[in-house]
C-alpha cells in the first residue's frame, strides 16, 4: 500500500470485471511486521500491505520487534497482468470480481507467498460506505450441519434393536429348551 493510496467506489470497482480489466476486492488481514525500532518505522506500518514483510535488518536479529497488524478495510487488486498467471486460472479470478471476493480468496487457503504477491497488484481501498449489501462479503459459513440429523430418532431405535433382538432370540430359545426338557 502506498501512501497515495486511493479510496475506490464499489460502482467503479464493478466496472472492472473482464479479461482486460480485471479488479477484485480482498479484505486486508493480521500480519507480523518486523520492525528496526518502534519509533522509526511504527507510522508506516499503517501503509504497508498484507503480506508485504519488512525485512527485519537488525543485528542481531532478536533487535528487531515483531508487530501484529490488523489491516480490516477492503482493499483492491488490479489483476489484469495476473490473469493468465494466476496458478488457479483466469476464470475463478473473474468470477471473483464485482463483489468482495474474501471468502474464496481465503477458502483456498492460498500460502504466504501469494500474499506477498498481492502487494504487485494493490491499487487502493474500497469506500466501504458504497459496498452495497447483497455484494457485501458473507461470514464465514458456521460449523457444517450434520446431515443425517433428522434421523437420529430411527438411529436410536435401530441401536436399541440390535441389542434387544439377539437377547429376545435367547430367550426364546432358553424357554423352548426349558419347555422340551419338562416334556420328557
Ligand atoms: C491478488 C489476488 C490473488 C493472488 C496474488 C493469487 C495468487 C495465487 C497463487 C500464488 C496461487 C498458487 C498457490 C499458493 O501459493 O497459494 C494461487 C492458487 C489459487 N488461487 Fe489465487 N490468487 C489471488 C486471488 C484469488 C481469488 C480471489 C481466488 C478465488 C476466487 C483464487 C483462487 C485460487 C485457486 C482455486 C488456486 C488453486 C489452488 C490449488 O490448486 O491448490 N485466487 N493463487
Amino acid at each position: 500500500m502506498s501512501s497515495d493510496s486511493k479510496v475506490i467506489l464499489f460502482e467503479d470497482l464493478a466496472k472492472h470485471n473482464d479479461k482486460n480489466d480485471c479488479w477484485l476486492l480482498i479484505n486486508g488481514k493480521c500480519v507480523i511486521f518486523h520492525v528496526i525500532s518502534l519509533s522509526d518505522e511504527v507510522k508506516d506500518l499503517s501503509v504497508k500491505l498484507p503480506g508485504s514483510l519488512i525485512e527485519c535488518l537488525a543485528t542481531p536479529p532478536s533487535a528487531c520487534s515483531p508487530i501484529i497488524s490488523c489491516i480490516k478495510t477492503s482493499l483492491v487488486y488490479d489483476v489484469t497482468s495476473f490473469l493468465d498467471d494466476h496458478p488457479g486460472g483466469d476464470e475463478v479470478l473473474l468470477t471473483a470480481a464485482e463483489k468482495d471476493a474474501t471468502n474464496e480468496f481465503e477458502d483456498v487457503g492460498h500460502s504466504d507467498s501469494a500474499r506477498e504477491m498481492m502487494g504487485k497488484y494493490y491499487i487502493g481501498e474500497i469506500d466501504a460506505s458504497s459496498i452495497p449489501k447483497e455484494h457485501a462479503d458473507r461470514p464465514p459459513s458456521a460449523a457444517p450441519r450434520v446431515v443425517n440429523e433428522p434421523n437420529s430418532g430411527s438411529d436410536f431405535i435401530i441401536k436399541i434393536l440390535q441389542f434387544v433382538v439377539p437377547l429376545l432370540i435367547l430367550g426364546v430359545a432358553f424357554a423352548l429348551r426349558s419347555f422340551t426338557k419338562k416334556e420328557e
